[in-house]
C-alpha cells in the first residue's frame, strides 16, 4: 500500500488544481474587478498589509538577534543580559504570532466581504437574466459556478493571498539582510535555488501526467458507478452483474495504477526539499566555518544564515504552491464574472403599463418566431380565444406548442415586424412583464417544488394569502385530504425532488398553488406519465374547477381533455394547419382527425 503524508496530499491537490483544463483568459482584467471589490475594504487591507510587514519585519529579526546573541555570548556576555535578550526574542515571537494572527483575522474577514456581496449580485443577477439564458445552460454548470468557483475565490482570498505578499516580503528581506552580512556566503546559500527548481520542475512534469491519468480514470469509474447504480434494475433483469463486475475491476486496477505512480512521483517533492535544505545547510555550515576561522565572518553570522536559508527556501516552494491556487481561483472568478456580465431581460417598453385585472382576450395576429434567425419556429400564426374559452395546443413532438406558450407569457419577444399579440386588445408589448405574469399561473408537468413547508409552497402562488386561504385553494385543488394525511399536515416539509409525495399529489400541490394565484389566464402543461385513476380524477375535477371562468391554454397529450375544448389549434412544423373545435375537426377529417384515430386506444396524443 502507498502511503501518503499530508505534505505529499497539499502537493498533490494543489497539483490536480493546477491540472484543471479551466484556464483564465484575461487574467488581468479579471483581477482588476476582483480588486474593485477588494477595493471596498480600503480601510481594514491597510492594516492587513501593516501587520503583514510587521510579521516579515519579526521573522527577520528573530533569528538576527540570535546571532548577535552567540556573538556576545563568545564575547563574555553575563547572564543577565543573555536574559535579558531572551525576554526580547520572546517578546519578538510573540509579537510576531499577534501579527500573523490579526492579519489572517482581518483577512478573513475582507475576504468572506467580497464572497458574500460577489455572490449576492451573482444570485441576483441570474434571476434578471432571461430564460432563453437558461435553456442554453446546464442547471449543474451554473451551481457549479454559484457554490465550487465562489469557493475557489473564497479561499484563495482567505490564504493565498496573504501568504504570496509574506512570502514575497520574507525572501526580499531575507535576500538583503544575508547580503549585508556576507554577499559570499549570500551566494552560495542562493546556489541551492536553481537546483531546487530544476529537481521540482522534473518531478512535477512526471507527476502532472500522472495525476491527469488519475483524474481520467476516476471520472471514469465515477460515471461507471452512477451508471450502474441508476441503472441497477436494467443490470439484473439482463442477469449481467458478471460482466459488470469484471469491467469495475478492470477500471479499478487502472486507477490503482495511476494514483499509485501520482503518488509516489509527488511524494518526492518534500523529500527533494528536505534534501536541500539539508545540502544548504552543510554549505552554510562548511563555508561559514572556513570564513569564520579566517575571520571574515562571526560564528553568528552562521547561526543567522542557517535559520535564513530554511527561512528562505520554504517562502520559495509556497510561491510556487500558490501560484497554481491563484490561477485556478482566477479561472473560477473569471467563471463568475462571465455571468454578471450576460445581458438581463430586456426593460420594459417605456410606453409599457402595469395592468391590475384582464377579460383573457388572447389573439394572436400573424406571429412567426424563430428562437436563431435561421430556423423558423412558428410562421403566421393566427387564432383568437374569447374569455374564458380553453384552447388546445396539440402537435406533433417540436410543433411549436410550448412556443406559443413562451411568447404569450414574454420568455421570449415576437420581434418587429414577425406580428402581435393582443390580451384584452392591448398589444403585449405594450404591458410590463410582471404585471402580466402575474395575471397568469402555470400548472406544468413537472411540479417545481421548494424545500419548505406544504402550507409555502401552495403560498407561493400569491404570497400575501391567508392560512385560511391556502387552504380553501388546497380544498379546491383536491388536495386537502392527501395533505391532512400527511405527518405533520400543512406543515410537513418537502423537499425539492417531492420525496414522499406521488407525482400526482405534486401536480394537485401546484393547482392548489394556481388556485391561490386565481389568475385571469391559465397555462396547462399536461402530465403524460402514468398517474392512478383515482388521483386522475382527482386531477381533473380540480383542473375543471380552476380552468373555469379563466382563458386556459392547455398542451394537450391527452384526449378526454382536447374534447371539451372550445378551440383545439393543430400544429405541424410551426404552422397551424387546422383549428376548430373536436367534433369539427373530426368531421373535417384531416391531420387532427387522422391523429385521434392513429392514437385511439393509446393514452397519449403528441
Ligand atoms: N430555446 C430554444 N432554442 C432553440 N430552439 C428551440 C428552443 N426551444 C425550442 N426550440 C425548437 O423549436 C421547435 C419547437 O419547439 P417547442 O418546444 O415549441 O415544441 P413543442 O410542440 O412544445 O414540442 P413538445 O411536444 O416536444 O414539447 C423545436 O424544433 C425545438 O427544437
Amino acid at each position: 500500500m502507498v502511503k501518503t503524508t499530508n505534505d505529499d496530499k497539499k502537493n498533490a491537490s494543489s497539483k490536480q488544481t493546477g491540472n484543471k483544463k479551466i484556464k483564465a483568459k484575461d487574467i488581468k482584467g479579471t483581477l482588476y474587478k476582483i480588486w474593485l471589490y477588494l477595493a471596498k475594504e480600503k480601510g481594514l487591507l491597510s492594516f492587513v498589509l501593516l501587520m503583514i510587514v510587521i510579521s516579515s519585519a519579526l521573522s527577520l529579526l528573530g533569528p538576527y538577534l540570535m546571532g548577535v546573541t552567540v556573538d556576545r555570548l563568545i564575547e563574555g556576555w553575563d547572564t543577565n543580559r543573555l536574559l535579558t535578550m531572551l525576554l526580547w526574542l520572546v517578546l519578538i515571537y510573540v509579537l510576531q504570532s499577534v501579527a500573523v494572527f490579526l492579519q489572517n483575522y482581518w483577512m478573513i474577514g475582507i475576504a468572506q466581504n467580497v464572497v458574500l456581496s460577489m455572490r449576492n449580485q451573482l444570485f441576483s443577477h441570474l434571476q434578471k437574466l432571461p430564460v432563453s439564458f437558461f435553456q442554453k445552460r446546464q442547471h449543474g454548470e451554473l451551481m457549479s459556478r454559484l457554490t465550487n468557483d465562489m469557493e475557489n475565490v473564497s479561499r484563495t482570498l482567505n490564504s493565498s493571498v496573504i501568504q504570496v505578499v509574506t512570502s514575497s516580503l520574507t525572501v526580499l528581506g531575507t535576500i538583503i539582510v544575508m547580503f549585508w552580512l556576507s554577499p559570499l556566503l549570500t551566494i552560495l546559500t542562493l546556489t541551492i535555488v536553481p537546483a531546487m527548481f530544476a529537481g521540482l520542475k522534473w518531478i512535477t512534469n512526471r507527476t502532472g501526467q500522472y495525476f491527469k491519468e488519475q483524474q481520467k480514470t476516476l471520472g471514469d469509474i465515477n460515471g461507471y458507478i452512477e451508471e450502474t447504480l441508476s441503472g441497477q434494475k436494467i443490470v439484473k433483469m439482463y442477469s449481467q452483474e458478471q460482466r459488470v463486475i469484471e469491467e469495475f475491476e478492470r477500471k479499478n486496477s487502472a486507477l490503482k495504477k495511476s494514483s499509485y505512480w501520482a503518488q509516489t512521483y509527488s511524494g518526492f517533492i518534500p523529500k527533494l526539499m528536505n534534501m536541500l535544505n539539508n545540502v544548504s545547510f552543510a554549505v552554510i555550515v562548511g563555508v561559514g566555518g572556513i570564513l569564520a576561522l579566517k575571520g571574515h565572518i562571526s560564528i553568528g553570522v552562521i547561526v543567522i544564515f542557517t535559520t535564513y536559508s530554511r527561512q528562505f527556501t520554504r517562502p520559495l516552494n509556497d510561491l510556487a504552491n500558490q501560484f497554481n491556487m491563484i490561477l485556478s481561483a482566477v479561472a473560477g472568478a473569471e467563471r463568475v464574472f462571465q455571468i454578471m456580465d450576460e445581458k438581463e431581460e430586456k426593460n420594459d417598453e417605456s410606453q409599457a403599463k402595469d395592468i391590475t385585472s384582464l377579460e383573457g382576450d388572447v389573439r394572436f395576429d400573424s406571429v412567426s418566431f424563430s428562437y436563431d434567425q435561421s430556423v423558423a419556429t412558428l410562421e403566421e400564426v393566427s387564432f383568437h380565444a374569447t374569455p374564458g374559452q380553453t384552447v388546445a395546443l396539440v402537435g406533433p413532438t417540436g410543433a411549436g406548442k410550448t412556443t406559443i406558450i413562451s411568447l404569450l407569457s414574454r420568455f421570449y419577444e415576437v420581434e418587429q415586424g414577425q406580428g402581435h399579440i393582443y390580451i384584452d386588445g392591448m398589444d403585449i408589448k405594450n404591458i410590463t412583464r410582471d404585471s402580466l405574469r402575474k395575471q397568469m399561473a402555470f400548472v406544468l408537468q413537472d411540479s417545481v417544488l421548494f424545500k419548505t413547508t406544504v402550507r409555502e409552497n401552495i403560498r407561493y402562488g400569491r404570497l400575501s394569502a391567508t392560512d385560511d386561504e391556502v387552504i380553501f385553494a388546497a380544498k379546491g385543488a383536491n388536495a386537502h385530504d392527501f395533505i391532512m394525511k400527511l405527518p405533520n399536515g400543512y406543515d410537513t416539509i418537502l423537499d425539492s425532488e417531492g420525496q414522499g409525495i406521488s407525482h400526482g399529489q405534486r401536480q394537485l400541490l401546484s393547482i392548489a398553488r394556481a388556485m391561490l394565484a386565481n389568475p385571469s389566464l391559465l397555462i396547462l402543461d399536461e402530465a403524460t406519465s402514468s398517474i392512478d385513476t383515482i388521483t386522475e380524477m382527482k386531477i381533473n375535477e380540480a383542473l375543471q374547477r380552476l380552468m373555469k371562468g379563466r382563458t386556459s391554454f392547455v398542451i394537450a397529450h391527452r384526449l378526454n381533455t382536447i374534447q371539451n375544448a372550445d378551440l383545439i389549434i393543430v400544429l405541424k412544423n410551426g404552422k397551424l394547419i387546422e383549428k376548430g373545435t373536436h367534433d369539427s375537426l373530426l368531421k373535417a377529417n384531416g391531420f387532427y382527425a387522422g391523429l385521434v384515430h392513429s392514437q385511439q386506444g393509446k393514452s397519449t396524443l403528441a
